[in-house]
């Protein structure tokens, strides 16, 4: 018997092409050089033209085909007619041909709720668009540290960035896509940039390698640019054999599942709904976990508060020894909802 493809798999499917599409905004506006920085509730919550775009790409393509789904971005944003060259309409036919998961067969498009990071980690894409942008930096050393640091430091600031949608029904992040738009950077000018990695419950997750980190150590990737002493004392508490510093929440899901680090430790409210979605998504699909600090999850209806006010913990394996390793002074400061 032949049948057309569930609903959820075609959004699935187009979510793939339209991620590509707003990666490959995020060069473009990089390229330009002009990134339109906006503060939003300070200099450690930006927007760019970037962000804007991507956004108002990846939202009206999806619109436009599933009119029914409830799709919340990050950017509030005046809605206003965008370029038609911002529209994506393909999708990637191996999704499109992958079976759908029985539970997931008759969802309909009414029932789902999608979540829009049109560009996570956005602090570090403005910090590695600066120095790209700076005039021979060997000649013209930057003030302060910045200076003795090699070029590739501030490239890899760009690997931070991805950009995250999310597909949620019943309030479980049941699917998700996660572009990374620099992915290959160390390749130099002119290589191909850019991978999509995607994942579903039940079916599992594709686009990159899976790998467990060294299960005798225990490496923590953290925030880079949003810490305090509450942040820092968690970490600490885990006992780490290193810690990661380094931008965004779909880049750190990414180092959990290529086995780069063993958890995600954020003990502190900053990360949103959009942030944890798509890359909860993809973690559970492999067998992993994302919770808040308590070790209760986050639900991702329609109507659900934005803030993930209790923290992020993330691991591929061993959840519940880092749960149990987190100080009752950081479960009192981050409540659970
Ligand atoms: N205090 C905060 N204010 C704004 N956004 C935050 C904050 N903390 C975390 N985020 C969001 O969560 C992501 C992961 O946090 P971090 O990079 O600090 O580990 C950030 O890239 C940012 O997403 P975005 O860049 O999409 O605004
Ligand atoms: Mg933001
Ligand atoms: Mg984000
Ligand atoms: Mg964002």
């Amino acid at each position: 018997m032949s049948s057309s493809p569930a609903v959820v798999m075609r959004l699935l499917a187009s979510a793939y092409t339209v991620a590509g599409k707003a990666g490959a905004i995020v060069r473009k506006v990089l390229h330009t050089g002009e990134l339109g920085i906006v503060e939003k509730t300070g200099a450690n919550d930006l927007q760019t033209l970037a962000d804007r775009l991507a956004q108002q790409s990846i939202c009206t393509s999806l619109a436009q085909q599933f009119p029914k789904i409830t799709i919340i971005g990050e950017e509030e944003l005046p809605s206003e007619e965008i370029s038609n060259d911002l529209i994506e309409n393909g999708h990637l036919e191996e999704i499109l041909h992958t079976t759908c998961p029985k539970e997931y067969r008759e969802l309909k498009e009414e029932e789902l709720v999608v979540w829009v990071d049109p560009l996570d980690g956005t602090k570090e894409y403005t910090e590695g668009s600066r120095h790209l942008r700076a005039p021979s930096r060997a000649q013209t050393p930057h003030k302060g540290s910045d200076a003795a640091q090699p070029l590739c430091t501030f490239l890899s600031l760009l690997d931070n960035v991805t950009v995250l949608i999310g597909i949620a029904h019943g309030g479980k992040a049941i699917a998700g896509v996660i572009n990374q738009p620099f992915y290959n950077y160390q390749l130099g000018a002119g290589a191909d940039l850019g991978r999509t990695i995607w994942g579903m419950s039940g079916l599992g997750a594709f686009g990159f390698q899976l790998q467990e980190a060294p299960g005798d150590r225990r490496v923590i990737t953290t925030t880079r640019s949003h810490s305090s002493k509450v942040v820092t004392d968690c970490v600490e508490a885990m006992e780490p054999h290193e810690v990661i510093r380094v931008g965004g929440a779909g880049n750190k899901v990414i180092q959990l599942v290529e086995g780069r680090a063993s958890a995600y430790v954020f003990a502190s409210p900053g990360c949103k709904k959009w942030d944890t979605c798509a890359p909860e998504a993809i973690l559970t699909a492999v067998g992993g976990k994302l919770t808040d600090m308590h070790g209760n999850a986050y639900r991702y209806d329609a109507n659900v508060k934005h803030m993930n006010s209790a923290g992020v913990l993330a691991t591929l394996r061993n959840h519940e020894y880092y749960i149990s390793r987190v100080p009752q002074s950081v479960l009192q400061a981050l409540k659970s909802d």
